[in-house]
């Protein structure tokens, strides 16, 4: 089998979904986000506050080369999508799910949240802006879903319909 990448902004529901379609389909799961704070000893917050965004980009391109060939679920951190090489492998290697979530949603969703770096001390219109700036990236993709309103298992369900 070829890997099945969960792709989408923060709070759509990646590592969730990734999890619960990984009961589902009987299939091992790795997130990138867990994958390079193993690997470094770090927390993702900590990276960014002492090596920054860059740095952060690089560990996730390793991330996903080191993880070519995985027989899973690969679920990613909302930023994978910025550089090209990073769309170009995964659409090589497998099935690239999108997970679609209103800006609304997402940022009720992670309004208590404080370990993604990118939205503390955000306003509700620079998410909005961030979103519609990787929404054509994200459209590269073999399906998209929208979680809007859904529950966990609905989504599942779903994914696993079109798969
Ligand atoms: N379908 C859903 N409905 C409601 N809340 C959800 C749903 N999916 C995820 N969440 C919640 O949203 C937050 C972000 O989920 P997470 O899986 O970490 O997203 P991502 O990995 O895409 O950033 C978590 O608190 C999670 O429990
Ligand atoms: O969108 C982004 O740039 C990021 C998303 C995060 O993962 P989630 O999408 O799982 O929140 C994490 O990789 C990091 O904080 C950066
Ligand atoms: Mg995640």
């Amino acid at each position: 089998m070829t890997a099945i990448y969960l792709t989408g902004f923060m709070g759509a529901g990646k590592t969730t979904i990734g999890q619960a379609l990984s009961i589902a389909l009987g299939l091992d799961v790795v997130d990138t986000d867990t994958y390079i704070e193993q690997k470094t000893g770090k927390k993702i917050r900590d990276i960014f506050v002492e090596s920054g965004e860059k740095a952060f980009r690089g560990m996730e391109t390793d991330a996903l080369k080191e993880l070519s060939g995985y027989e899973g679920i690969i679920t990613t951190g909302g930023g994978i999508v910025i550089k090209e090489e990073n769309r170009k492998l995964m659409l090589k290697e497998g099935t690239v799910i999108f997970l679609y979530c209103e800006p609304s949603e997402v940022i009720n969703r992670l309004k208590e949240d404080r370990t993604r770096p990118l939205i503390l001390n955000k306003t509700e219109s620079d998410i909005a802006k961030m979103f519609q700036e990787r929404l054509p990236f994200y459209k590269e993709n073999t399906f998209e879903v929208n979680t809007t309103s859904k529950t966990v298992e609905n989504i599942v369900n779903e994914i696993q319909s079109r798969l």
